[in-house]
Parts: C-alpha cells; sequence; structure tokens
C-alpha cells in the first residue's frame, strides 16, 4: 500500500503545520500506537484513558513515521522531513484516513452494524448463518468473538475490543473484501460509536437490538448511552429496529421512512411474531410480515432469542434476500458459542454456560429457564471488575429471584479486589430468599455448583460465555467455562 498523505486527506480539513502533505508517501502502515510504526508509516496522535498519544510523536518519529496527525500542540521538535498536520479531532480524522488508505472498502461490500445493549453478537451469528445457508453469501464478521469471513479467522488478537479502532476496522474489511466478502456483519459498541470507530464507514443498514442499563461507568446515565447508541443511526442508510424498545422513536425521528421494525408486542411492527412455544431445546413462532404468516423456529428457548431472530430476518430482507430461505435456515443455525450453550453431564445435570453480563440478559436468560425448568435451578455467575458497578447488586438479586441456589464467584476481576465485587453483587440479595454460597475461585464455584445439582436440575453458568481468559489483575489466564464444566462433570463425584 502506498498512498500520499495529501491524497489521503483531500477536502478534509486540516492545516500542514511543517513538511509537504503531496511528498509524504505512507508505504508502510498507519498506527495509532507509536510502539507498531515501521520507516515509512504514519503516525495518528489520539487520546487514551490513561495517557496522550500526543506525548510519544518523537517516539514515532524515531521509530520512523514520515507523518504525523495531531489535532494539538505538541512539544517534541520534528526533523525537517516528517510532515505535520493538525486537524480538529484526530478520532474524526482517523476514519476518514484509514478507509481511503485501504480503499474505501465498506462502499463494495454490504455492510450491517449492529448495536443495542444485548444481542450484539448473536445477531451476528444468525446473520451469518443465514445468509450463508440461504443465499450462500460470503459474510465477514466482525465482534467480540474475533473477526472472520467465511468463518475463516482472519486476526486472532484476544485483546481486540468488540468494534476494532478504525484503522484496524479498515484494513479487517480491506481483508474481507480481497477474500471476496460481499456481506460483513459488525458490532458497533457504544464505546465504539463514541470513540468514533465507526464513523465514515458505508453502513447499510443499522441494527438496534435493545438499551438497557451497562457501562454506565463509561457514559454516565442512560440518557448518555442511549445518545451514543443513535450515532449508528446518523451514518447507515437504512435502520431495522426494535418497535418494543422506546428508543426506536428516537431512532425513527433520525431517520424518517427509513427504519423497518420488529417486535413482539407492538402490533405495528413491519415484522411480528406471536404464538411462540419455548421449549429447552429452541423457540417456535409464527412471523408476521406483509399480511403473510410464516412457521418460524430458532434452536434457542426464550422470547430474547426470537427478538434476534426477528432482528435477522428483516435485515436479511431489507439487504434483498428471499424471507423463506431465511426464515428455514434459521431453524437450522449452528450453537452458538457461549451463548445459551447446552451441555448435558453423565450424572443427568443440565448445564448451559452463557454471556449473560448485564442485569437485563441475566433476567431473560434466567426466567427463560424458570420458564421450562421441572427441577431446581442453580446460578453460578460474578462480575466483571473495573466496569460498571451499579449492576452488581441488582444481577444479584436477579439471580437469586429466579434461582433455588447460586453461587456468587469472580468474573474477571481485573485491579479490584474480587471479594469486594461478591461483597457488592451480595447487597442485592436477602436472607430469605434461595441459598446463595460465596466461592471466589471460578472453578471450584462452578464444581461447587454441579455437586449441589441432582439429575434433572440445570445448572446456569453465566458471565464469560466464550471467553477463554479471566483477567485477575494484570494477568491474563486461560479460563473456559465450558471445558471447566467438561473436565468437572467427567469426575464421578459430579
Ligand atoms: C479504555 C479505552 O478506551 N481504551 C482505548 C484507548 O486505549 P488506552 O486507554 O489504553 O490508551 P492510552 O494508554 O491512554 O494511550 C493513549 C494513546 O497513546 C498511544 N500510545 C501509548 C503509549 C505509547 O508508548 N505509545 C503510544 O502511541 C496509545 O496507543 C493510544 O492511542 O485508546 C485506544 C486507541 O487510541 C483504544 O484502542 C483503546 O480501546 C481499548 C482497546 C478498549 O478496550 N476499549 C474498551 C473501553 C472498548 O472499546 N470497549 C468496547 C465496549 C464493548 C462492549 O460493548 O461491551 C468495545 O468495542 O470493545
Ligand atoms: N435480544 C436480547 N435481549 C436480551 N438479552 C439477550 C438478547 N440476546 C442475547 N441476550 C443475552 O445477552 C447475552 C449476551 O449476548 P450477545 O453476546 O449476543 O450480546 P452483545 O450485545 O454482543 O454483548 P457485548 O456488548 O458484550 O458484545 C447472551 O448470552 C444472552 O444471555
Ligand atoms: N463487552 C463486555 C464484556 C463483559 C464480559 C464480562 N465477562 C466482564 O469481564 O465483565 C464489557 O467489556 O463490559
Ligand atoms: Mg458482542
Amino acid at each position: 500500500m502506498l498512498m500520499k498523505l495529501s491524497d489521503l486527506l483531500a477536502g478534509y480539513e486540516h492545516r500542514v503545520l511543517q513538511g509537504d502533505p503531496g511528498a509524504a508517501d505512507i508505504r508502510a502502515c498507519i498506527a495509532y500506537d507509536s510502539r507498531r510504526m515501521t520507516a515509512g508509516s504514519m503516525y495518528i496522535a489520539m487520546r487514551g484513558s490513561r495517557t496522550d498519544g500526543h506525548r510519544f510523536v518523537g517516539d514515532a518519529v524515531v521509530r520512523g513515521a514520515v507523518a504525523v496527525m495531531v489535532d494539538h500542540e505538541i512539544e517534541d521538535s520534528m526533523p525537517s522531513q516528517v510532515c505535520v498536520v493538525q486537524v480538529a479531532d484526530t478520532r474524526a480524522a482517523a476514519p476518514v484516513v484509514a478507509s481511503r488508505y485501504f480503499g474505501e472498502p465498506s462502499r463494495e461490500m454490504d455492510v450491517v452494524a449492529v448495536t443495542g445493549t444485548n444481542g450484539k453478537t448473536s445477531v451476528s451469528y444468525m446473520m451469518e448463518s443465514a445468509l450463508r445457508t440461504a443465499v450462500r453469501a460470503r459474510v465477514g464478521v466482525i465482534g467480540t468473538d474475533g473477526c472472520r469471513v467465511a468463518h475463516e479467522s482472519i486476526r486472532i488478537d484476544t485483546t481486540t475490543p468488540t468494534t476494532p479502532e478504525a484503522v484496524e476496522l479498515h484494513h479487517i474489511l480491506r481483508c474481507m473484501r480481497d477474500r471476496g466478502a460481499d456481506t460483513v456483519v459488525m458490532e458497533a459498541s457504544s464505546m465504539a460509536l463514541m470513540l468514533r470507530r465507526v464513523d465514515h464507514t458505508d453502513i447499510k443498514v443499522g441494527v438496534f437490538t435493545n438499551l438497557t442499563p451497562d457501562h454506565l461507568d463509561n457514559h454516565g446515565s442512560m440518557e448518555q448511552y442511549k445518545q451514543a447508541k443513535l450515532l449508528l443511526f446518523r451514518m447507515c442508510h437504512q435502520a431495522v429496529a426494535n418497535a418494543d424498545d422506546p428508543v426506536s422513536a428516537d431512532i425513527a425521528a433520525l431517520m424518517p421512512r427509513a427504519v423497518t421494525t420488529f417486535g413482539l408486542d407492538d402490533a405495528e411492527a413491519d415484522f411480528r411474531a406471536g404464538d411462540l412455544v419455548v421449549e429447552p431445546t429452541g423457540t417456535r413462532f409464527v412471523l408476521h410480515h406483509d399480511g403473510r404468516r410464516y412457521q418460524a423456529e430458532v434452536p434457542i428457548p426464550g422470547r430474547f432469542a426470537v427478538y434476534n431472530a426477528l432482528a435477522t430476518v428483516a435485515t436479511c430482507h431489507l439487504l434483498g434476500h428471499d424471507l423463506d430461505a431465511v426464515i428455514g435456515a434459521l431453524a437450522a443455525l449452528p450453537p452458538i458459542p457461549g451463548r445459551f450453550e447446552h451441555f448435558r453431564t453423565p450424572k443427568g445435570v443440565s448445564v448451559v454456560v452463557d454471556y449473560a453480563h448485564s442485569p437485563d440478559s441475566l433476567e431473560k436468560v434466567l426466567s427463560t429457564i424458570r420458564g421450562f425448568a421441572r427441577r431446581r435451578v442453580i446460578t453460578v455467575f460474578g462480575c466483571g471488575g473495573d466496569r460498571d458497578r451499579t449492576k452488581r447488586a441488582p444481577m444479584g438479586e436477579i439471580a437469586q429471584k429466579h434461582s433455588d441456589f447460586v453461587v456468587v464467584t469472580s468474573d474477571n476481576p481485573r485491579n479490584e479486589d474480587p471479594e469486594a465485587i461478591i461483597d457488592q453483587i451480595m447487597l442485592g440479595m436477602h436472607a430469605t430468599s434461595a441459598q446463595v454460597q460465596r466461592i471466589t475461585d471460578r472453578r471450584a464455584a462452578i464444581e461447587r455448583g454441579l455437586a449441589v445439582a441432582d439429575p434433572g436440575d440445570i445448572v446456569l453458568v453465566a458471565g464469560k460465555g466464550a471467553e477463554k481468559y479471566q483477567i485477575i489483575g494484570d494477568q491474563t489466564v486461560h479460563f473456559d467455562d465450558m471445558e471447566t464444566v467438561r473436565q468437572l462433570a467427567a469426575k464421578p463425584a459430579n
């Protein structure tokens, strides 16, 4: 890839502080981390949560940067051959530059971006599977579980956020296009939208799943959290929105005549589901659209799974795909790793490993399990450290309300005291309700959950889903809920 800085910034407001953008050849890479610079790179200085990238401009140049983009003054004096440009906001300019550098890949594919508190990854899997089976599309997926195209992983980095920074995002989109992708489904997290990682991406359909409390540490209030989510609907061409969530009205106000709705309660929704039959293996329902009724099913139990299925069907329809084929494909959806993933122990206990890590998702998953459980429900869960503390007590209350026995444990304590996190969860629990035990070590907690279960009981292990790690302090150690369940279930005592 060879590009002149002047091409990357053509028509974009900037001030040249030194050097000639027309002579600055970016022949290596663009990066916002000085430590990734090689000879012929461009460095974009951005403010992070701990420090300001502008402090590392000197380091970037020493390592080979030929072009530097800043949004405020820098102290380092630059060698004359380095071109330095100033823009109003480097986070806003980064996506423009990155997208151009990689040849505007989002324009060459149908890009769908999914936002909402819960269900983004689930909808991505459903879209991927439905489009692959129904219309043989080559689908790229970008999200919490990494990036893949046609089921082939394209970058394995457990630290990559749900929605990558713009530089990585457009690089990934280009790789996907080069590997023949025609459609990309990406998760757009509220943090990413706020940090402008998704700007300047050509998004055909923006999908809204729901908005419930989470990430209030980052956003401050539900109103600000909502405003972050709404940013997506200022940049996509069309929207698919959950009519049963009041935020769909805000989306409709932003995009009049460009919103397709789905729902269970709203009789006016464009795609509506009714007559749900929820079973442990899945959910059957009737889908109503345009005066027609379709028999549908999804192999995940619960109303929440139907919402995700409706979002998938509506989006595929908007992309021009055949409805019958898409609905048919949903019935054959393979299990989604770590989302209501089921395992039956030799003793006859049903174990569900699920990524519920917010009050609403825990409520949805547990009430679904409660709905079909014939015997006791045992829940093992914790809450992440260095993340929204306000969700801890409500999650404790929800776990206790729907379970007969709860083991409160650790879930990525990070730099917090695991005992203090458990204390905060237990503030939501009451002495009079279900039995509660605290076991800080997650493996021991799962073992306890399995040990107290009798044949026919259901054990929910919630919070980590398909994560392959436990973060304790600054250490990341291997940990996998499902693997742990299988190992422990093989022990005769369990
Ligand atoms: C907490 C947070 O917002 N972090 C973002 C931040 O990184 P940081 O805070 O570690 O950065 P910093 O250490 O303050 O450094 C500031 C800048 O100086 C640069 N630097 C730093 C040191 C150096 O020697 N040289 C150098 O150039 C850094 O690369 C950075 O660009 O700035 C980086 C880009 O400049 C982001 O990639 C990074 O996102 C990280 C990966 C992250 O995980 N963010 C979380 C909050 C996130 O995005 N989460 C969402 C939500 C998921 C959900 O919905 O649940 C997600 O999409 O995953
Ligand atoms: N539509 C939904 N409404 C409420 N809860 C849901 C919904 N879909 C899934 N869930 C629950 O939320 C959990 C997380 O789902 P998923 O991973 O799809 O969400 P996400 O939005 O991608 O989350 P993250 O922000 O962590 O990436 C699931 O394991 C399930 O418990
Ligand atoms: N994307 C979510 C993941 C949370 C998963 C949970 N296991 C935790 O670590 O809190 C977040 O960053 O809030
Ligand atoms: Mg996700």
